[in-house]
């Protein structure tokens, strides 16, 4: 399903069997099962081996399952794919992204594996030659057996690549950040934050999902459940943006309206746009209702 709820994202490390088991009562978004660098290389084989007998057997309710590979180039790359494609998960997130390529090779592979057609791809941005072709990556989205659904920001590694620093106010990424939304948002993509490090300070992790909301993100990945909850808050649709969006979308159903571009609402300049924008927060919004009651 296109245009669900994005809000959090959590990675685990594939190698970590009680977190695999854990995450099934998290109530993040996403789950991504990594197997890139959380996982030291001589545990990558079972790693692999156990997210992917996680994923068959399933039990993750209605969150979005993701499978993070090694890079094509690695000596695990190919073999993650292979196997994650069998496994099925919704998403494979392919790290270290460079250029468009790199998405189309993963497209092939998933193609030539005869990957279930629900198996998207979702890309880490997180080297700086990933931020220079941002537009040509997203741009894959519109390809022929093109499989691209969200971008996912790798700010640690843009960090060490760029060799910035990492302050508070995250002066060095924003930019980043921004080139990339707009990249995503012109080929009708997702896009999700990078995580917060310090994970037993809230008060920061709060601060910087309120600037990634304000941005346009998504969402946030995230790296300990203690952020899940405080992170789904901020990026959900607040009730009275709800409300708000209810009196836009009965306004323009009033038969007086049915033909006008722009109207008034509460003494407020109402156009078309802001109806197609009320529409999808009503809709993000009765999306989380329902996975919430599906998740418990
Ligand atoms: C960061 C951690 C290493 C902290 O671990 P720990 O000290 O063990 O945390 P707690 O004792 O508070 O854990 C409490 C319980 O919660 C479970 N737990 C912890 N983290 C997770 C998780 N991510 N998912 C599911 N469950 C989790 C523990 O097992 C405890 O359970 P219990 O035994 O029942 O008490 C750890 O949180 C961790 O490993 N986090 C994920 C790290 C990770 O995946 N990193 C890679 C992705 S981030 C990245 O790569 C960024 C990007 O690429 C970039 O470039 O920016
Ligand atoms: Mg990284």
């Amino acid at each position: 399903m296109e245009g669900r709820p994005r809000r959090s994202a959590l990675y685990m490390p594939g190698s970590n069997t009680r977190a695999l088991e854990k995450a099934k009562a998290i109530p993040a978004d996403a789950l991504i099962f990594d197997l890139e660098d959380a996982v030291a290389p001589d545990a990558k084989i079972q790693a692999r081996e156990q997210v992917c007998a996680a994923v068959k057997e399933g039990g993750y309710g209605g969150r979005e399952v993701v499978i993070r590979v090694n890079a094509l180039e690695t000596p695990w790359g190919a073999q993650d794919i292979i196997a994650a494609c069998e496994a099925a998960p919704d998403a494979i997130l392919v790290p270290k992204v460079i250029h468009s390529g790199d998405i189309i090779s993963a497209a092939k592979l998933l193609q030539s594996v005869h990957a279930p057609e629900k198996v998207r791809l979702w890309a880490m941005m997180e080297t700086p030659m990933a931020i220079l072709n941002a537009r040509t990556i997203a741009a894959t989205a519109v390809y022929k057996d093109n499989r691209l659904s969200c971008l996912v920001m790798g700010t640690n590694d843009l960090i060490k690549e760029s060799r910035a620093r990492a302050l508070h106010d995250r002066f060095a990424v924003v930019p980043w950040l921004a080139m990339t939304l707009v990249a995503a948002r012109a080929y009708k993509l997702d896009i999700i934050d990078g995580v917060y490090n310090d994970f037993r300070d809230e008060v920061g992790l709060r601060d910087e999902c309120e600037r990634g909301r304000i941005l346009g993100m998504d969402g946030k990945t995230l790296i300990h459940p203690s952020q899940v909850g405080p992170c789904n808050e901020i990026f959900s649709p607040t009730q009275e943006e709800v409300d708000w969006s209810r009196q836009v979308i009965d306004a323009f159903g009033q038969p007086e309206n049915e033909k006008k571009g722009v109207i008034v609402v509460d003494g407020h300049m109402v156009e078309r746009l802001h109806f197609a924008m009320a529409q999808r927060t009503v809709a993000i919004a009765e999306q989380i209702r329902q996975m919430e009651k599906a998740c418990g």
